[in-house]
């Protein structure tokens, strides 16, 4: 991951004017293509895989979708062209890996050692499935995470979130040299952490959650009304009204990473379900830890190499996605500075 994005932020000039949403967007691709698809994919086919990843994304993530799947309409035409396509290429992946005997260190190569409890190998298309699936659930989260990061710290508090952040890659720094950041390094950055966080609070990626009721159960409400769930009903949460109920986060439309700091740990306050960005329970996000690395690795490296400033307006929520993103272009000014 660190060696993807200093990679890219390397092309960067000494200043100049970009937009977050396409950079970021462009730079969780190089590390999804690097970590899980494999040096291959990324040095042959990265700007196919691109394109075709984003016809899915362009052309599935609408609300539209999430309730009526399979409507015969242009966009899920197109959506299910782009993941025949990359069936195809990732199917041809996994053959070619396995042909060559070559061992890896990517994901691509967790799965195709990996055995079913019976011994029976993952096949071909499984993997396809696995990995587009993988992908899929991580990259227009992340972009998404990654952007509101962004837009927030520029953004909110007058700037002093911001220097928090700095601040604390100063430290880091002084402590361990420039040119450590490794898993433990990555670890420390608990202020960079919360400001993560709280973006994710105020603007989660996964605005609705839904589960069926496996058998009839009860709940109580604060209030003390109770309501009966009976078996195979449909419930929704959304964890944009989750996470701003005001009996748990304190002005919670207030961007104040520091609730999740020592002492306050909002996130906690009302149990395993307060914060629910990555969901919770049973199928609970299984990338949270590497979604928060590969934020960290981005933001760390902006942080220590660049000052930024944002000159468009704060972006508006994509409500009518399910994967909402920050609406229309997130400009940034850019200077190259070394911390010290
Ligand atoms: C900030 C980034 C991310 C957010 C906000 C996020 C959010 C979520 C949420 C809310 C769910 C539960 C969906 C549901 O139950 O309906 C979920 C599930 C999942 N996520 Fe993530 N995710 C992120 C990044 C990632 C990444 C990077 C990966 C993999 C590389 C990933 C893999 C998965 C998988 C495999 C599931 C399904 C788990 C299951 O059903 O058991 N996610 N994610």
């Amino acid at each position: 991951m660190v060696r993807e994005v200093e990679d890219y932020f390397g092309k960067w000039g000494e200043h100049g004017t970009v937009d977050l949403k396409q950079e970021l967007g462009l730079v969780l691709m190089r590390i999804a293509n690097r970590c899980l698809l494999g040096e291959q994919i990324r040095d042959n086919m990265f700007d196919e895989v691109t394109h075709l990843l984003h016809e899915l994304f362009e052309n599935g993530l609408h609300m539209a979708s999430l309730f009526f799947p399979y409507l015969p309409i242009t966009p899920h035409r197109r959506r299910d062209a782009a993941r025949a396509k990359l069936g195809e290429i990732f199917h041809e992946a996994v053959r070619a890996r396995r042909t060559s005997g070559r061992a890896e260190n990517d994901v691509l190569q967790k799965l195709v050692e990996s055995r079913y409890a019976d011994g029976r190998p993952v096949t071909e298309s499984e993997i396809a499935g696995l990995l587009i699936g993988m992908i899929f659930a991580g990259q227009h989260t992340s972009a998404s995470a990654a952007i509101w990061t962004g837009a927030c710290l520029l953004s909110h508090g007058d700037g002093r979130h911001l220097e928090a952040a700095v601040e604390e890659q100063r430290q880091i720094i002084f402590r361990h040299g420039r040119e450590r950041v490794d898993y433990d390094v990555l670890r420390e950055m608990g202020t960079l952490r919360c400001c993560i966080m709280e973006a994710l609070r105020m603007h989660a990626p996964a605005n609705v959650i839904i589960r069926q009721a496996n058998k009839s159960f009860g709940v109580q409400a604060r209030d003390g009304s109770r309501y009966a769930i009976p078996k195979g009903h449909t419930l929704v949460t959304s964890p944009a009204v989750n996470n701003r109920l005001p009996h748990i986060f304190e002005d919670p439309h207030v961007y104040d990473p520091s609730r999740f700091g020592p002492g306050r740990e909002e996130d906690k306050v009302g149990g395993k379900f307060s914060f629910t960005p990555f969901s919770a329970g049973r199928h609970v996000c299984l990338g949270e830890d590497y979604a928060y690395m590969q934020i960290k690795v981005i933001w760390s490296h902006l942080l220590r190499n660049f000052e930024l400033k944002i000159v468009s307006p704060f972006p508006d929520e994509e409500w009518e996605k399910f994967i909402p993103g920050p609406r229309g272009k997130v400009m940034v000014t850019y200077k190259r500075r070394l911390l010290e």
